[in-house]
């Protein structure tokens, strides 16, 4: 029998938005015009919310302070994980040097000429290379950014063809700088644990050689940010995300607090730490992986890097029983990250939608 063929993922033209910027900088194609009700509420006009902080989580409190300083901290972390899903960690232990040339070097790529970034395609419907992410269909809105995505552990999710010649120790710094996110993002991870009440290992054991991926996310100016979405709303699928927004960049990113919109004001040398749905089902929704967007500027060019650190693939999840009892039902049920990170990047972004996949849906008896 011939093999089925398999239905190609049709597209249409994806403009690249830095391109469109450059040649025609007060165009806007219809594709990436949004209905009414998704247009983004901006930090510019006078009606528009004010930027929030964030909850801060000093690290070096919890990794060096002394025993009182420590529980203040993890009660801090605790808070901002249950009432925010977001917090921005401040002396973070990372070197700030390596902030520094991973963003200079990330602009560099995208500053490069579009043939260059052209020789790493994403293909439509996989999520690393040079390209538009999460687009499957031709009617989808189209987001104002381009990104550039990289598996980077285990060694099986690299695809070393998508990794850049140029600039010149783009992909050595990608390398050093992944490594120390992953350090943070294991020693997180053992905090959360112990504000959770859990062993600050439980995290680590359960998830195996975890799965780390990189973006790159660059939005160009847009002469009408009130029309565009710089990203679409979603909840991370990873456990946790670190984001890293580039100096001197405007407001960009949003978050849906109490249903409304909330901007975030950066703070120099923070990182941005949020929850992953993986977090959420692990404490029954306990800890919530918060909706978030990303807003264009009129002037401004936004460059983030965004780290996404993940379960191995062949891990089992659902809540974990210290969150279930007869006062907190069972909302998730038992499933394999492997399946959920495919589902994750075969859909487009649509809010919390994906998380449906593990949901168990309660009856409504009215
Ligand atoms: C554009 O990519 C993403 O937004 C993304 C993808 C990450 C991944 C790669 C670039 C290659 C390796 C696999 C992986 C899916 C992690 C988002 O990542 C989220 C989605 C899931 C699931 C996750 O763990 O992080
Ligand atoms: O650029 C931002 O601020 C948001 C990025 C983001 O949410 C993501 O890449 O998942
Ligand atoms: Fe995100």
């Amino acid at each position: 029998m011939p093999p089925v063929p398999i239905s190609p993922v049709r597209v249409g033209h994806i403009d690249d938005v830095q391109e469109l910027r450059k040649t025609k900088p007060r165009t806007i194609p219809e594709r990436f015009i949004r209905d009414m009700m998704e247009r983004p509420t901006l930090t510019t006009t006078p009606l528009s919310p004010t930027p929030c902080h964030m909850p801060i989580v000093d690290f070096s409190k919890l990794s060096k302070g002394n025993e009182e300083e420590v529980l203040v901290e993890l009660f801090h972390l605790a808070t901002a994980c249950e009432n925010w899903g977001f917090f921005q960690v401040i002396n973070h232990e990372v070197d700030l040097n390596l902030l520094e040339s991973i963003e200079n070097l990330s602009r560099e790529f995208f500053m490069l000429p579009l043939e260059e970034k052209q020789k790493y395609p994403m293909a439509p419907g996989t999520v690393q290379g040079y390209g538009q992410a999460f687009v499957f269909s031709e009617d989808q809105k189209l987001d104002w950014c381009n990104m550039f995505a990289l598996g980077i552990e285990p060694q099986y999710v690299r695809n070393p063809n998508l990794w850049p010649k140029r600039p010149e120790r783009f992909s050595e710094t990608v390398e050093v700088y992944s490594g120390e996110i992953r350090k943070l993002c294991y020693n997180l991870l053992s905090y959360i644990a112990l504000g959770l009440g859990l062993k600050g290992d439980v995290f680590e054991k359960m998830f195996g050689v975890s799965v780390q991926a990189i973006r790159m996310n660059y939005y160009p100016p847009c002469s009408r940010p009130d029309l565009v979405l710089g990203l679409s709303p979603h909840s991370d699928g990873s456990a946790l995300t670190v984001l890293q927004q580039a100096k001197g960049g405007p407001v960009g990113l949003q978050i849906l607090k109490d249903n409304t919109w909330v901007p975030v004001q950066p703070i120099p040398n923070a990182l941005v730490i949020n929850i992953g749905d993986t977090i959420e089902v692990l404490t029954n929704g306990k800890y919530r992986s918060v909706e978030h967007r990303a807003v264009a500027h009129e002037e401004k060019d936004r460059l983030s890097i965004v780290t996404f650190f993940a379960p191995s693939y062949e891990v089992e999840l659902g809540p974990m029983p210290e969150f279930v009892d007869e006062n907190h039902p069972c909302n998730y049920r038992r499933y394999n990250h492997g399946e959920y990170s495919k589902h994750y990047v075969t859909n487009k972004l649509q809010g919390k939608k994906t998380l449906d996949f593990a949901k168990i849906q309660t009856k409504n008896t009215n």
